[in-house]
């Protein structure tokens, strides 16, 4: 393919486009042999020619204006092939002294949007009631609700929490009146959690017969039996559930809970159950094991069980463990000794979604449930009922989200673009998320933004507390937290955390703990590790810049801000094509048809991050800067170019892994891969990558051939064989595997470790 560069700065010397040799004369074959003699010969200055020729060739080949001294090149691939060839015949001094050019391919040849159609501009949108706030009406407490005196002045004047959430509302009435099982769904951030647990922790006070003094009673105490077993997905979410209810039982300190997740060893969670426990919290793994194994667990008294994240349970491939308990809580379940033990058990399930495996849940552990939601008047049964439960799956309706439709070969540029003009001012945004498909494009994202070698503008106007920040770049002893160079500035500086499931459980939870408590401006880049169930404090904005593998994720994701009624905002970034179908998605999951749904226009975003305040006219030019200083820092940095090439492997096979239904908007044939290289801080398209579905490369079939002709079957074998997917040319039921191999990279074994 031609070289697709564009001349930008622009007095274009003489020398600059030097005029190809015409070999005249003789039979074709002799001009042939000469024309590729004169290819082939050593240029002045040395270097490897067919390398700057294979370079002058890619089609993301970019001639550099560096403001640094020239450097003598020191492998293929080094930024010595930027200069043209003109350049590279001058002598070293000369060449610094010539004004240079830019050439870029950043800006041609980027396919155009195909939707046109502009939704309203976001300054016209309407403030929206809070789908998920408390009820401040004041009509609504947590007295009139039914709950205890002392449960409710607990709740206000300790945990400060005035009134109820809706779904909290109808949870506590529900469950409280009756004890048939219940199914309860509400929109992220509406306080699920406190939702079951309130009346559970209500019921199970109820049983004692507290005396004046609270510290003795007549009735339960911690021997008295395990009354409730709460179970979710992840050790994590078990953790955070368990804060909430040691928070909740300080107002009945003669109850005791407790959490067996794994992570320790056995016998200590063996001793804390041997001690006595009124509520369990678990991850469904290690109870079963426990139930297994550990005959101090007695069951016989557990007359409430919930199933929180029902879907997420389900996803993770519990659904045997969980299919034993409940067999189990049955079988062993006996009249309790305890005045006031109901005596069947009440199930209570939680979920966003109605999906197929959450109904399938229901049909493991539900009886006749009742179907919690969060205002049942409110809904419109007429819009309702032709719309799919999984639809009702709704975002909250003050959370405003964006789309942005952005080339792949600018991808990297605008999300830098986008951040550094989120922070360009203290306090607009004090905490955002940028979610991105896998551990390894979170871990060179990080290097990329923290790195010292910001653009020259950013080192001018670096001062001195900047250059010591710099010095000390890492933050913890992880290496998890930096200083973002790449967006912070003088008035503004911004701290950036990494999180995924590859990272020791300790140093995720040291570092989703710093994210949460502090109180600089931070940036938490992550997989899905931190999309559900996770309460992180004031997080202003998420940015999608890689699409969720489903949109049930998407809403989860999202759901990390806008929650309790406060504001937030959602940027997505989708890829010109098929992908700009998913703004249908995102539409659905508004009560109103998507109004909140605003879009930014691409090249906006890229003017207002790189243009300077007064004027933006150079910010092509200064974009084109930042992404030259990135390819360089990877080219002079082998461990960050290795970074950049497996981020970019990890990604598009982690591209192919979208849910069957959303495939059709993220078609892996559609991805440019020479385009999306770019975005990775490569200028060349990393070989092998082994994705089902992805038409190999010229370079790849021509080895696999070879490999084939020779007859080394091992070879093509063992390059697929060892990795995470198959060939480029298995069968369906090898990307079947990929994918169930991929999920569970991401998701991990381990709890928390979220797909
Ligand atoms: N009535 C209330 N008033 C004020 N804050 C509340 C109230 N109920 C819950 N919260 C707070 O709201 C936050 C979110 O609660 P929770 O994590 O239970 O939401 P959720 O609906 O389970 O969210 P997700 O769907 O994302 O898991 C928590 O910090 C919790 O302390």
């Amino acid at each position: 393919m031609a070289d697709d560069g564009m001349l930008l700065n622009f007095a274009i010397g003489d020398n600059v486009i030097k005029p190809e040799a015409k070999f005249k004369g003789g039979t074709w074959r002799d001009r042939l042999s000469a024309k590729k003699r004169s290819q082939h010969l050593p240029r002045e200055g040395g270097g490897d020619a067919s390398a700057r020729n294979a370079a002058s060739k890619n089609p993301n080949h970019i001639q550099v204006p560096s403001s640094r001294p020239a450097k003598r090149q020191k492998t293929a691939g080094t930024f010595d092939l930027d200069l043209d060839d003109a350049e590279r015949s001058r002598p070293q001094q000369q060449r610094q002294h010539k004004p240079r050019q830019i050439v870029s391919s950043l800006f041609s040849f980027n396919p155009e949007r195909r939707n046109a159609e502009q939704p309203q501009p976001e300054e016209e949108t309407e403030e929206t009631k809070p789908t998920n706030a408390p009820l401040i009406d004041g009509l609504d407490t947590f007295t009139n609700l039914g709950l205890s005196p002392n449960l409710a002045a607990h709740l206000l004047t300790k945990l400060d929490l005035k009134a109820p959430t809706a779904i909290q509302k109808s949870s506590i009435m529900q469950l409280l009146k009756e004890e048939s099982d219940a199914f309860i769904q509400a929109e992220t951030g509406s306080g699920k959690t406190l939702a079951y647990l309130l009346p559970l922790v209500q019921r199970i006070m109820a049983l004692s017969k507290a005396t004046n003094d609270h510290n003795t009673q007549n009735g339960v105490h911690r021997d008295s039996g395990l009354f409730a077993i709460i179970l979710a997905p992840t050790r994590e979410l078990c953790k955070q559930i368990s804060v909430v209810l040691e928070n909740l039982l300080r107002c009945a300190n003669w109850l005791v809970a407790g959490t067996v997740i794994g992570g320790e060893k056995k016998k200590s969670e063996k001793a804390r159950l041997r001690k006595g426990l009124n509520i369990l919290v678990a991850t469904p793994g290690r109870l079963a094991d426990h139930l297994d194994n550990t005959q101090v667990l007695d069951i016989s008294n557990v007359r409430w069980l919930v199933l929180d994240e029902g879907d997420r349970l389900m996803d993770l491939g519990f659904e045997e463990e969980l299919q034993g308990i409940v067999r189990k809580l049955d079988a062993r379940q006996r009249p309790s000794r305890v005045p006031g033990v109901p005596t069947r058990r009440t199930t209570i399930l939680c979920s966003a979604t109605l999906k197929m495996n959450v109904q399938r849940l229901g049909e493991i552990s539900l009886k006749d449930a009742v179907h919690i939601k969060a205002d049942p008047e409110d809904e419109d049964e007429e819009t309702t009922a032709n719309k799919s439960e999984e639809d009702a799956f709704r975002v909250p309706a003050q959370l405003k989200q964006s789309y942005a439709i952005v080339p792949a070969k600018l991808r990297l540029v605008s999300l830098t673009a986008y951040l550094k003009r989120t922070f360009i001012r203290k306090g607009s945004v004090m905490k955002a998320i940028v979610f991105v498909s896998c551990a390894d494009s979170v871990d060179f994202h990080f290097e990329v933004f923290t790195r010292k070698a910001a653009t020259q503008e950013e080192k001018n106007s670096d001062n001195e507390e900047e250059d010591n920040k710099d010095k000390n770049i890492e933050l913890s002893p992880h290496g998890t937290i930096g200083h973002a160079t790449a967006f912070s500035n003088p008035s503004n500086s911004v701290i950036l955390h990494r999180l995924h499931g590859s990272l020791p459980q300790q140093v995720r939870t040291a570092t989703l703990k710093s994210f949460a408590n502090s109180n600089e401006t931070s940036v938490l880049i992550c997989t899905d590790v931190a999309a559900r169930g996770l309460d992180l404090p004031n997080v202003d904005l998420v940015i999608e810049y890689d699409p969720a593998f489903s949109s049930d994720d998407h809403l989860h994701r999202i759901g990390r801000t806008a929650r309790l009624g406060r504001d937030g905002r959602a940027q997505i970034f989708l890829q010109p094509g098929s992908e700009e179908n998913y703004v249908e998605i995102l539409k659905r999951s508004y009560r109103d048809g998507g109004k909140a749904l605003t879009h930014t226009d691409a090249t906006e975003i890229l003017k207002r991050g790189f243009g300077s305040n007064v004027k933006s006219d150079n910010w092509e030019a200064k974009a084109t800067d930042w992404q030259l200083d990135v390819e360089r820092w990877a080219l002079e940095n082998p461990q960050y170019l290795e970074m950049g090439r497996r981020a970019f492997q990890s990604h598009i096979r982690a591209y192919a892994t979208h849910v069957a239904a959303e495939r059709n908007m993220f078609n892996i044939k559609e991805l440019h891969l020479g385009h999306l290289a770019k975005s990775f801080g490569l200028r060349d398209r990393p070989g092998k990558i082994n994705v089902p579905g992805l038409r190999p490369g010229k370079e790849d079939t021509k080895k696999d051939f070879r490999a084939e002709r020779k007859g080394v079957p091992g070879n093509k074998r063992k390059a697929d064989g060892d990795d995470d997917g198959p060939s480029t040319t298995t069968t369906t039921d090898a990307a079947r595997k990929m994918r169930a191999k991929m999920r569970e990279q991401m998701a991990g074994a381990s709890e928390f470790n979220l797909a």
